[in-house]
């Protein structure tokens, strides 16, 4: 049960290497000819290893001990002076070494270069997939996991590939090769010598699988870390402002206990291995010797062969001790090489339908029909919801919080698609179009904007791909943001901090503004965006959005009714229904949820007014 347990293991390691290539294999067939070329110079410099002893053995049978046993010797046999043939087999020497290190640098240098390009173009390749996986995936998977596996697993197998993999191919080469050469000098002492390496194998697979079992788990707990220091560093000010620090200082804790357990796991299993590789070899050269002088006795095998027998072990023990330490870290790679395919293997599941086209310029008329949608699909949060917006018109999105306004408004920019019913615009379902040119047509603000460790020029231009820096100075004006921006230290090219923090939180909306604006999308979505600002700011605010709205249809998510009493459509959310629907008018005469707390709120910001009034005139 055991025994079949490893095999499986072991199985997997090797299934592992497998789809890992099979996924390579077109990165592979594109730089094949660098390819052939430095495994060529490997097989040159293998054949060349296998030489080296050989010069030795010459030296030996037919001068050295002939030499001492005072006969004639068999240099002759070579129709050569003694003196000369001891010449040659000492330039032998020199030039079998010579070529050896060239080929080993031709095959190690273009085998390097091609590694090297090759995950370079996968790295490229998985950013952009990732960009592109839907945010349900996002969702599921932590940013620190991600990061981890865009950098340190990459890295690993780039490192693993140059100086573990490919030695580890040289020496598998070297040791067939030593093989079928002992098999021809005697096989009876090659099979003596090959006996103990069942018993190797075996021991060395078991060490093996645990530790490859460790280190996919640290790779895992070093994910959980990175994501609980990227979240920690994120929210620092909550964090600090909360007195939260011995609280994620705890977590930081047991995480980094658990990710040490791990390494000390595995690093005691590779001790462990790499003693019994140094036993198991001094008993094959001791028992060799041992035999093989009892066969050069019996004249079966020269001192010389002897001599190159031992000198193949001796060579052998380097690689096969390497061998453990190689296929631990291959073994490691795998993981991490696995862990890079599995993230390359998701499909985005909003994405482009085969038939899709790109969309035209939208006049901008928005409708809903019978649309539901939940982030479990088991879990309806909107429920058949339906309405139009005819093109330039504003929809006002009310109601209690977590009721789905904000998700209604992410099926419009398809961050999901709805499990049942269609959004169309100007007439189309929204997933017959491109899901680039859908996008591009629809401008975004949302509560708290994300500005990129960038300058404000780059963070406004970014709205609009080759947006020009007139084209930026105006956005900015329109967005009320050209007075505060040159008052930045560097005007438009002053650096943001991460996420803008050397902006107040009306600056950095306003920003966020231009950077709508720039693309003079004919949809506009506001999701709450002057939540926690300012009187001063909001009002400013507010009056950079009357700008970037006037003429474009525009949804609008707000708490605040006042903002929202003009818009042409008012819908009233609650549970992910539309509870109900008209315009402010036509709500107020209705006197339901709407209206109640429309009355609430004056009632609230008069007794704030006369509050304020009463703390003023005291
Ligand atoms: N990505 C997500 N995955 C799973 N559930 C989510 C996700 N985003 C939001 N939810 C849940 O869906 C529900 C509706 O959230 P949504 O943000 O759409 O509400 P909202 O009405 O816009 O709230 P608010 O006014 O506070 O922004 C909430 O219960 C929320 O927890």
């Amino acid at each position: 049960m055991k025994n079949r347990r490893k095999q499986k293991t072991t199985k997997g390691v090797i299934s592992g290497i497998f789809k890992i290539l099979r996924k390579l294999s077109p990165y592979l067939r594109k730089h094949r000819i660098p390819i052939a070329l430095s495994f060529l110079a490997l097989l040159f410099e293998s054949g060349l290893q296998l030489l080296e002893p050989w010069p030795l053995k010459y030296v030996f049978d037919h001068i050295l001990i002939p030499a001492h046993n005072n006969s004639p010797g068999t240099a002759g046999a070579f129709g050569m002076p003694t003196m000369v043939l001891l010449g040659l087999l000492t330039v032998g020497i020199v030039g079998i070494a010579g070529l050896s290190s060239m080929a080993s640098y031709l095959s190690t240098y273009g085998i390097s270069m091609v590694v090297v390009q090759i995950l370079s173009e996968v790295r490229g390749k998985l950013f952009s997939h990732l960009q592109r996986l839907s945010l349900s995936f996002h969702q599921q998977f932590k940013s620190g996991d991600l990061i981890t596996r865009v950098t340190t697993d990459m890295d690993k197998m780039r490192n693993v590939a140059i100086s573990n993999a490919l030695p580890l191919v040289t020496n598998l080469i070297f040791l067939l090769g030593m093989s079928i050469v002992m098999f021809w000098l005697n096989w009876e002492l090659a099979l003596l010598a090959m006996a103990i390496f069942p018993l190797f194998i075996i021991l060395n697979a078991h060490l093996l699988i645990r530790i490859r079992s460790f280190s996919s788990q640290h790779r895992q707990s070093e994910g959980v870390l990175a994501s609980t220091t990227g979240e920690t560093m994120g929210a620092i000010k909550v964090i600090q402002a909360l007195s939260l620090h011995d609280r994620q200082q705890s977590i930081f804790v047991e995480q980094n206990k658990k990710s040490l357990e791990e390494v000390i796991q595995s690093l005691r299993l590779s001790a462990a291995l790499q003693r019994t590789v140094k036993v198991l070899m001094a008993i094959i050269v001791a028992v060799v010797l041992w035999r093989g002088s009892q066969v050069v006795q019996h004249q079966e095998l020269t001192p010389g062969e002897l001599l190159v027998f031992i000198t193949y072990l001796k060579n052998a023990f380097q690689p096969i001790r390497k061998l453990s330490n190689q296929i631990r870290q291959i073994t490691k790679a795998v993981a991490s090489g696995e862990r890079v395919i599995e993230l390359l293997e998701y499909e985005p599941n909003v994405r482009d339908l085969p038939n899709s086209k790109k969309a035209h310029l939208f006049f901008g008329a928005v409708r809903f029909e019978n649309v539901s949608f939940g982030y479990d699909p088991e879990r309806t949060l909107l429920k058949n919801i339906n309405f139009s917006v005819q093109p330039g018109q504003t929809l006002a999105l009310v109601g209690p919080s977590g009721n789905g306004k904000s998700t209604l408004l992410s099926l419009i920019l398809r961050l999901y698609d709805p499990q049942k019913g269609r959004i169309l615009i100007d007439g189309q379902d929204i997933r017959e179009y491109k899901l680039d040119s859908l996008r591009q047509q629809i401008s975004i603000v949302l509560q708290e904007s994300v500005l990129f460790a960038a300058s404000v020029r780059e963070n406004i231009a970014c709205g609009k791909i080759g947006a020009s820096d007139k084209e930026v100075e105006k956005a900015a004006r329109l967005a009320n943001a050209h007075e505060f921006i040159m008052k930045l230290p560097q005007g438009y090219d002053t650096v943001l901090g991460e996420r803008g923090a050397t902006l107040s939180g009306g600056q950095r909306q306003r920003i966020a503004i231009a950077r709508a604006a720039i693309r003079k999308a004919p949809i506009v979505i506001l999701d709450e965006p002057t939540t926690g600002l300012d009187s001063a700011s909001e009002y400013s605010v507010n009056s950079a959005l009357k700008q970037i709205t006037k003429n474009q249809t525009t949804f609008m998510i707000s708490h605040n009714l006042r903002a929202t009493q003009d818009a042409d459509l008012i819908l009233y959310v609650e549970s992910g229904t539309v509870r109900e629907k008209g315009t402010h008018e036509e709500l107020m005469r209705l006197g339901g949820c709407y209206a109640t707390l429309y009355r609430l709120q004056n009632i609230v910001s008069e007794d704030k007014y006369r509050g304020d009034t009463y703390a003023f005139e005291n």
